[in-house]
């Protein structure tokens, strides 16, 4: 899995072979410019969204609610998970926590919406976590976590992304699911699968890397490199050349250089 937020980068992780598309509200990081996910709105996802699934043919499109359009009740998280799929045309929507947001998912999947769950760190509830930090590190916790996640796969969600937990934790909830598939980011390679922002798989995430990341490609290095070149090329007029351009009819030119020569 990796997240996508427009049609180019739909079709360009589509056409290379990925199983599932998370739009997620790291849009609000990645495409927005905001310091965190909270001022991501339902508008924002069902745009970015519909965006994604038209760039898509083969893979599986999940969409990522947004900060409050699901925690203030289950019949609120239907109707916005129903406006996400309605609207976007997607696959599947994801939201985050656990036995908290149990009787949402319960709604959501018996009205025929497949619901992805999201445990660990959940950056939506970042200043509650005091920072953006491994979570389940202690007997509480991953106490917790274990349940959290159970509660979640008999709420019926089919997948549950695993941010920043230990990966033997990771491991251990991954094999205590009967149904549920695990998607790990920065939960060790013991999950079900892997989830991954493509901008930071990509290497065009500025100063962004978490220690769970994996650059793939250096593409700020490859477009900062294209564009100086072509700041170049322009000022010393190498670019465009005559391959680049349209001409026209001698007898048509000598005629309008007859009429600017007369203006002067
Ligand atoms: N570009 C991008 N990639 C992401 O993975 C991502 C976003 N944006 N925005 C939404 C959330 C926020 N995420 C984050 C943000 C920061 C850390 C971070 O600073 N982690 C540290 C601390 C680990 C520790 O507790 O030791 C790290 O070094 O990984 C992790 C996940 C993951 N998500
Ligand atoms: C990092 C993934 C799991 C996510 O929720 C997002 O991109 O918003
Ligand atoms: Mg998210």
């Amino acid at each position: 899995m990796i997240t996508a937020y427009d049609v180019l980068m739909a079709q360009n992780v589509d056409e290379a072979g990925i199983d599932m598309i998370l739009v997620g509200d790291s849009l609000g990081n990645v495409v927005m410019g905001y310091s965190s996910t909270l001022p991501v709105t339902m508008e924002d996802m069902i745009h970015h969204t519909a965006c994604v699934v038209r760039g898509t043919k083969h893979a599986l499109v999940v969409g990522d609610l947004p900060f409050m359009s699901y925690q203030e009740s289950p019949a609120k998280a239907l109707y916005n998970a129903g406006r996400m799929m309605k609207e976007a045309q997607c696959d599947a929507v994801k939201f985050e926590g656990g036995e908290a947001v149990c009787e949402a998912v319960h709604k959501i999947t018996a009205a025929g919406i497949p619901v992805v769950g999201h445990l660990g760190l959940t950056p939506q509830s970042v200043h509650q976590l005091g920072g953006f930090r491994v979570q389940g590190k202690e007997e509480d916790t991953a106490r917790q976590l274990l349940q959290d996640a159970k509660a979640l796969e008999d709420a019926g969600a089919f997948a549950i992304v695993l941010e920043c937990v230990p990966a033997d934790l990771a491991t251990l909830l991954t094999h205590s699911l009967k149904k549920a598939a695990t998607i790990g980011i920065g939960a060790g390679n013991g999950c079900d699968g892997q989830v991954l922002v493509c901008t930071d798989l990509l290497g065009m995430s500025g100063g962004f890397r978490p220690k769970f990341s994996k650059t793939y490609a250096d593409l700020h290095t490859m477009i900062t490199g294209a564009v100086r070149t072509y700041v170049e090329d322009v000022k010393n007029r190498t670019f465009p050349k005559k391959e680049h351009t349209f001409s026209m009819a001698d007898d048509v030119l000598q005629a309008i250089q007859k009429d600017a020569s007369a203006l002067h």
